[in-house]
């Protein structure tokens, strides 16, 4: 069996890159940014105002000003301000020629085109310099996945599209003769097929285009026609059927159908019988059945694969520390994510971590994620972790 990140390694290596699109910005959230997007422009253009008030060159308390004018947002003052005048302005609006600073209108009294400053009037200038928030040739640097934020500062960067990964085609694939799809009526030895939707949702949020196939039945033949139904995917992925069972085909049916298989099995529990290649033109992961295997290996493996597809840094998920509050046993040969719950304290490590259960899996947000043979930890201790 080969470690965690070996498999990760392997995973990496198998993977490739995928090709560019060019987006609307509105089409643009959550994708990762492919080539540097880069500012045409100053923002602010001109020297503005930050506030309401009266530009001025400079003044005094008690001074009275005469109002020569009125600079508002998308209306500039034409002329220029001197000394004993001012112009009426407004927020966002070009500070006129001569103006050092802006006088806001909390601080004058005014009467008819005459303002007086006010005892005490704030004297911080309100202006905004040409190119304060970023110069033309700023740039947001691909790779990066794109936030609201980033968005907001594309927009005001005058960058109406973006070049950003296409999206991973993802073919999911549910085995085993005792699934049914939720809302049938499942046999007296059935159950239905679960984690199948809660991979749908972790690959569609880490970028994926997820398409789910029909369930495939425990047979070569049944296997190897969904296996058919594959077409342009990137990645296939497989759920159940991937251990020791005698109705554990899956590696089977696809090595009949081209599969070079990477590795299989992996030092880790939940998830060992995990199992990576290409088949063909797309790489192919076969993931355990148990449920929540299947979803822990998803945020293990699968979910950086796609980052590294999408041209994110290939990178396993970033563990964090935090304090343990209930005690644990030693750990055995595995390295070992243990479903947990996250809160401002720490860390609670659940009791039941069979990897039947997903009630467990849901009331936990994160993984406490133990080494190999790691020893029995108490309350207090720091531990690792990743969120889920
Ligand atoms: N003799 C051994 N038995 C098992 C071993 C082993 O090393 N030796 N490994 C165990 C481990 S660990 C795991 S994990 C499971 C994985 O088995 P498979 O990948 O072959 O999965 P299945 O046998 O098809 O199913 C296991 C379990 O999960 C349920 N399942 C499968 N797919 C789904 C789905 N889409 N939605 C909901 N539930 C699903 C299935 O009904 C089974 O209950 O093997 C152990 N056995
Ligand atoms: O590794 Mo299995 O995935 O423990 O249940």
């Amino acid at each position: 069996m080969i470690s965690v990140n070996e498999a990760l390694d392997h995973l990496f290596s198998l993977s490739q890159t995928l090709a560019t699109e060019t987006v609307p910005l509105l089409q643009a959230y959550d994708r990762v940014l492919r080539t540097d997007c880069v500012s045409t422009r100053n923002q602010p253009p001109f020297p503005a105002s930050a506030m309401d008030g009266y530009a001025v060159v400079s003044a005094e308390t008690d001074d009275t000003l005469t109002v020569i004018g009125e600079s508002a947002a998308g209306h500039a003052f034409g002329g220029s301000v001197a000394s004993g005048q001012a112009v009426r302005i407004f927020t966002g609006a070009p500070v006129p020629e001569g103006a050092t600073r802006i006088v806001i209108q909390e601080d004058v009294d005014r009467n008819g085109d005459q303002i007086t400053i006010k005892p005490d009037a704030d004297t911080k200038s309100y202006i905004r310099p040409a190119g304060n928030d970023f110069a033309e040739g700023f740039a947001l640097k691909a790779p990066m996945r794109i936030t609201p934020n980033d968005l907001a500062l594309m927009a005001s960067m005058n960058c109406p599209e973006v070049t950003v990964s296409k999206r991973p085609k993802v073919a999911l694939i549910s085995t085993g003769d005792e699934l049914v799809m939720p809302g049938e009526t499942p046999g007296p030895d059935q159950i239905i097929a679960s984690n199948t939707f809660g991979l749908h949702a972790m690959l569609s949020k880490a970028g994926a285009d997820v398409r789910l196939l029909p369930i495939a039945r425990d047979t070569i033949n049944s296997l190897q026609t969904v296996l058919g139904f594959v077409e342009d995917a990137d990645l296939v992925i497989t759920i159940g059927g991937a251990s020791v069972g005698d109705h554990d085909l899956v590696a089977q049916a696809a090595e009949g159908l081209g599969l070079e298989r990477s590795f299989y099995k992996v030092a880790m529990r939940p998830g060992k019988p995990l199992m990576a290649g290409r088949l063909n033109n797309a790489m192919m992961v076969g993931l355990p059945g148990n449920p929540v295997s299947a979803m822990v290996c998803g945020r293990i493996f699968v979910v950086p694969l796609l980052h590294a597809m999408m041209g994110l840094p290939a990178a396993p998920v970033e563990r964090q520390k935090g304090l343990l509050l209930n005690d644990i046993g030693q750990n055995g040969p595995r390295e070992h994510y243990m479903r947990a719950h996250l809160t401002a304290e720490g860390l609670h490590v659940a009791d039941r971590q069979d990897s039947a259960l997903l009630s467990v899996l849901s009331a936990s947000n994160a993984l406490a994620v133990r080494a190999p043979h790691d020893p029995a930890r108490k309350a207090g201790d720091v531990i690792e972790f990743i969120t889920i």
